[in-house]
């Protein structure tokens, strides 16, 4: 089965704030970009990458692809308004007989077992959506009242990337009009008539999106190398 991760680094970051796209910044002493494709290309030998880059930084990603990466492993693409649009032009560059994963690049801490496991639940039921337990309690706001209530958090899950499913499934479930709703690839999917199916996902493959987050995942990364140290 053929196999492409699209990998999608078309955004802003906009909530972290810094002078160029997070993607782009430094973790321990390689960019953020660098760890998300290394561990997609280490997981499967015949895994093919699209990169879906911001139009004005796609020489910036060329060169850390050159500088790191077989490039013949990785096609780069440019990105679209939102991060639907930049799934959409990532799936162009796709095969129509293939397991695909979309992931945010700014996950940088995804594990090989994780896209593992997405895998193989992908070729068993045509989907795969990992996703975590909630550790706190959790309300929701009922705007017209002004008022709160609990929820039930058994019932609650935090979804990551990467979601993965056939290309049979993902590629006509995109040519679809883009909605504000559309978050992710399992609302798309969902939106075309399907169900999608869960896979525990990591507490660890955090979104890059504040600037916490960066100090965060320097700590797990540092940790995960003196593991591997010794
Ligand atoms: N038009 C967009 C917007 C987002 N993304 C990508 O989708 C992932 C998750 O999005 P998010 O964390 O929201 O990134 P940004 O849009 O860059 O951040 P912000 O919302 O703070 O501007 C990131 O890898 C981001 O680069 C994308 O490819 N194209
Ligand atoms: C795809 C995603 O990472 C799943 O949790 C998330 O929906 C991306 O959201 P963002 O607002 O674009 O960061």
């Amino acid at each position: 089965m053929q196999k492409y991760a699209v990998i999608v680094a078309g955004g802003t970051g906009t909530r972290m704030g810094s002078a160029i796209p997070k993607q782009f910044l430094m973790l321990h002493d390689k960019p953020v970009l660098y760890y998300t494709i290394r561990t997609f290309l280490n997981a499967f030998d015949d895994l093919r990458i699209v990169l879906v880059l911001p139009e004005e930084y796609i020489d910036m990603g060329r060169e850390i692809i050159d500088a790191y990466f077989d490039d013949n492993r990785v096609q780069i693409t440019a990105g679209g308004e939102t991060r639907f649009h930049s799934v959409q032009n990532g799936l162009r560059l796709v095969g129509k007989d293939a397991v695909v994963f979309v992931h945010d690049a700014v996950r940088c801490l995804v594990t090989i077992d994780l896209i593992h496991r997405c895998y193989e639940n992908a070729l068993e039921t045509g989907s795969a959506v990992p996703a975590i337990r909630v550790r706190d309690s959790v309300r929701q706001l009922n705007e017209e009242e002004n008022t709160n209530e609990v929820m039930d958090r058994s019932r609650v899950v935090l979804v990551q990337t990467p979601q993965t499913f056939h290309s049979r499934i993902l590629l006509p479930a995109f040519e679809i009009d883009y909605k504000e709703r559309f978050t992710d690839e399992a609302t798309v999917v969902e939106a075309f008539g399907l169900k999608v199916s869960l896979v525990p996902g990591d507490e660890t493959n955090i979104k890059i999106t504040r600037p916490v987050d960066l100090l965060i995942a320097e700590s797990i990364l540092k940790l995960e190398m003196q593991s591997q140290d010794n």
